[in-house]
């Protein structure tokens, strides 16, 4: 079944999720006016599955069942499957301009599926047939499942282990017959609060003295023992202001990140996918975070096409389109964003089966693409803060726009003095320039810039992270063969 995104919303509320913010529990966090925008997010991934002018992209048939799923539950079977989930999450972020939450189940649901593979092959354990049987649940409820991989990690000098407190890495601290008692957190959980589902894996590998650290599961969000703190962002609490529009930038749509603590949750068998086999948490956590450096040179790709569009409009708005320095500008963002987009495209162009049969990218030019993300968003906003002006960080409230208190010597009103002195270039409204300015303000340095731009720089893993996988995938000695050939070196003198 395909769900619409009004059957997702309704779908939250028969669940018992246990949200705490401002340290308070809220009761009723689908209605919540700080967490709805980033579930109004998930239901466009729900509502564009049902457009028959996307389907080719929002949709897929099922590996599992056969049946027509949404893509973001999907296992990809080839490299045009790769393909179209970089250009459904270029689509979904330029219908959002935020974060829409539902990749890292997407990725997990891939990577997962292959690595328990692998370990059943080893060990003849039976990971990936509870996985299969997950998945076909998934899928036929059309979840969504946040893919959870990163522990606090306490001191990042010790494994978890080593850790002062155990807690700190999410671990196995009771096995029964009938399943496992894990206790943990897992830090930054992008769409935690409004998932169905927590898919959980092993944030770095292990070895055997971590062995109760290496575990993999899923259990429901409202699980016994399963609590969450929502995390707050740049200007959240525009969002309880009393008819808060213009101000937020994006009213509709924003992303959404929470702690999740597992206080002794039991997990039954049936939904484990590893459990101490250490020697395979490094290869899932490759493979998710492979899987998820693709996803960014799409989605980020998304979103930055608005930032672009917007800064266009800033420049009209204040009459300077025409400048040559304002077209180069633009051309810069689009170049910048276009090469992004280029390295999601080609990760999975290059991709290739895994044993399980699934596809998976080309782990070097994930993490090249990644490692660009990692800056270039970084580069398109600041162009369009030059363009933009100083005005998106000094106007007034949309409050003082529409104020009919009386300040001028003539009786203007502060709305009135505000819509003077703002006023733009004339083909413009002052409204149409404030709004286009409180959106670049949202996405440069306020609640979707932790979307835009730190999700960007560790999302995914930081950089040094990707330069460690392009130094091991980027086989310098077969370099060093081809520069040899060429300047006619025989000896194989030099070190290695
Ligand atoms: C907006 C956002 C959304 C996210 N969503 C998700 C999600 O949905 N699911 C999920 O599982 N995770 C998610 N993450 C987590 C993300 O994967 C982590 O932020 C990332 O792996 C970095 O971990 P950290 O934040 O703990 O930073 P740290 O690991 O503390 O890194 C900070 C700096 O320290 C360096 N460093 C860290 N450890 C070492 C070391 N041992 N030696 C040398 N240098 C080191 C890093 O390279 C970096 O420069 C999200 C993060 C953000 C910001």
């Amino acid at each position: 079944m395909l769900m619409t995104g009004a059957q997702y919303i309704e779908s939250l509320r028969k669940l018992k999720t246990r949200v705490y913010m401002f340290g308070e529990k809220i009761e009723n966090w689908v209605d919540h006016p700080m967490i709805r925008p980033s579930i109004n997010c998930v239901a466009m991934t729900y509502d564009l599955a049902h457009d028959p002018h996307y389907a080719d992209l929002m949709t897929a048939k099922s590996s599992l069942t056969g049946e027509t799923i949404n893509r973001f539950g999907h296992l990809h079977q080839s490299t045009e499957d790769l393909k179209k989930k970089v250009k459904m999450q270029r689509l979904c972020g330029q219908k959002t301009a935020s974060c829409f939450q539902r990749c890292v189940g997407m990725d997990a649901f891939n990577a997962v599926f292959s690595t328990t593979y692998e370990i059943d092959q080893k060990f003849g354990t039976t990971y990936h047939k509870n996985f299969v049987q997950y998945l076909e649940h998934v899928q036929e409820l059309d979840l969504i499942v946040d893919g959870a991989m990163t522990d606090p990690k306490g001191d990042r000098a010790l494994s978890p282990s080593k850790q002062q407190d155990a807690d700190l890495f999410l671990r196995i601290v009771e096995r029964r017959e009938d399943g496992i008692v894990v206790r943990g957190a897992k830090a930054h959980q992008t769409g935690s609060i409004n998932s169905h589902e927590h898919l959980i894996m092993p944030t770095i590998a292990m070895g055997e003295a971590d062995a109760d650290y290496a575990v993999s599961f899923a259990c429901p969000s409202d699980a016994e023992g399963l609590y969450m703190i929502y995390g707050r962002q740049s200007c959240d609490t525009r969002k309880l202001e009393a008819d808060a529009d213009i101000d937020l930038g994006n009213k509709q749509f924003g992303g959404q990140e929470a702690l999740v603590v597992f206080d002794d949750v039991f997990i039954p068998k049936e939904r484990i996918f590893l459990c101490g086999e250490y020697e395979f948490a490094g290869m899932m956590v490759e493979r998710f975070a492979g899987y998820h450096r693709q996803s960014y040179g799409g989605c980020k790709v998304g979103v930055g096409d608005v930032v672009i569009g917007a800064a266009a409009l800033a420049a009209d708005y204040n009459g300077v389109q025409k400048a040559a320095h304002i077209k180069d500008k633009l051309i810069e963002m689009t170049h910048l964003n276009e090469t992004l987009y280029c390295c999601g495209l080609a990760c999975s162009t290059e991709g290739q089966p895994t044993a399980a049969g699934n596809y998976q990218i080309d782990l070097l030019l994930a993490n090249v693409c990644k490692q660009n993300i990692t800056r270039y968003p970084y580069e398109i906003v600041r162009l369009a803060e030059d363009i933009a002006g100083g005005l998106m960080v000094t106007m007034p409230s949309e409050k003082d726009f529409k104020s009919e208190t009386v300040v001028g010597k003539s009786g203007e009103t502060i709305g009135e003095i505000c819509n003077k002195y703002f006023a733009g270039n004339p083909a413009a409204t002052t409204e149409e320039r404030m709004r286009v300015l409180r959106f670049l303000e949202n996405v440069c340095l306020g609640a979707a810039a932790v979307g835009y731009r730190t999700e960007s720089m560790h999302g995914a893993g930081s950089p040094q992270a990707q330069r460690i996988m392009i130094a091991r995938q980027g086989n310098i000695n077969a370099k060093k063969e081809l520069a040899k050939n060429i300047a006619g070196i025989t000896t194989t003198g030099g070190k290695k």
